[in-house]
């Protein structure tokens, strides 16, 4: 559970420099991979038990939700996006709650923890962005199905990087998890990862995919041993995307990669995440199972491109003491 008193690891900003090494992988050890298990009800048990349990409230409520917002990647991957669209979103992430919010709540300087944009949207963003010091996050190697020609998914790294992109989010092959070909996934996972040069990179394992909770965790540990920066839950586009059973899994998987090679991993649940109290959720699952550290952007995100309007009018409520309507809080 969050702690329901602000010790300040709650209001402490998203500035704080980015001291963690990046994981190199590891070989591919398919002993380690063979041994991953997932017990569905054991898991289904210990996340059911966590949206029921007493909140944190009032002045803490809203430092968490700010944290939240330091650590949304605010999304819009449509096919209408427009250059103006993704402007007008960039302008939110600079300042992601009305200045008046954020003065009341002494969070001056909040931003998103990002912008993800499909290829031909990143110079907009980059550009919109200049001098706040977000990074722009693409979604590549053809998402969100992954099945176009493979030099063609490394070529497209490449431009998204080359445009400015400084975070790549890539689409993984199913079939190689759905057939057991770890080999294929970790020579699949290290390729992405060395087209991205210095771009950090987020593996999309499309969960809702994956046929089972067995096949997520292993797939989480070859996607790391491969180099993964961040393992991401879902595209948005599967049919089930982002749900605290597969995160228990996944996170699991990072503790467990982390216990045994010292890297930390970063880890990003996406695609339905909707309302602030699902964050706080999120979060609260996170600190029980990780730990604070990586209660923090470099190491936790939300793919998310509707909760910041949730988590905006929650805020006001708390400022004001009055609810705003939701359409005034379109973008984002
Ligand atoms: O990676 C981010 C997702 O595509 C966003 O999904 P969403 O529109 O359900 O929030």
């Amino acid at each position: 559970m969050l702690p329901t008193k602000d010790t300040g690891a709650a209001t402490e900003l998203a500035t704080l420099p980015v001291t963690e090494p990046r994981n190199p992988g590891t070989e591919l050890d398919l002993g380690w991979v063979s041994s991953a298990r997932a017990n569905r009800s054991a898991i289904e048990r210990r996340t059911a038990s966590l949206p029921g349990r007493r909140s944190v409230k009032k002045d803490h409520q809203a430092a968490w939700l700010c944290r939240a917002i330091s650590c949304i990647d605010l999304t819009t991957l449509g096919g209408d996006d427009t250059e103006g669209r993704v402007r007008r979103l960039c302008a939110k992430a600079r300042q992601p709650v009305r200045a008046d919010l954020l003065q009341a709540l002494g969070m001056q300087g909040l931003t998103t923890g990002a912008i993800c944009v499909y290829h031909d949207m990143v110079p907009a963003a980059v550009e919109a962005l200049e001098g706040s010091g977000i990074p722009v996050a693409a979604v590549s190697t053809g998402f969100p199905a992954g099945l176009s020609p493979f030099h063609l998914r490394l070529a497209e790294i490449g431009e998204s990087v080359e445009a400015g992109a400084a975070e790549i989010d890539i689409v993984i092959s199913r079939r190689h998890v759905l057939t057991g070909n770890w080999q294929a996934l970790y020579d699949e996972m290290q390729a992405f990862r060395a087209a991205c040069g210095e771009a950090h990179v987020k593996a999309i394992l499309a969960t809702g995919e994956l046929g089972t909770l067995q096949n997520v965790a292993k797939a989480s540990l070859v996607c790391m041993m491969a180099g993964a920066d961040f393992i991401k839950t879902s595209t948005g586009k599967e049919s089930i995307n982002a749900t605290l059973p597969v995160s228990l899994v996944m996170i699991r998987a990072i503790r467990d990669y982390h216990d045994r090679t010292g890297y930390r991993v970063g880890y990003k649940p996406a695609g339905g995440i909707s309302k602030a109290k699902d964050a706080l959720v999120y979060l609260s699952l996170i600190k029980e199972e990780l730990g604070d550290r990586w209660l923090r952007p470099d190491l936790f995100r939300f793919g998310a491109s509707s909760l910041l309007g949730d988590i905006e009018r929650q805020l006001e409520h708390h400022v004001t003491g009055a609810y705003s309507a939701s359409w005034r809080h379109a973008a984002g």
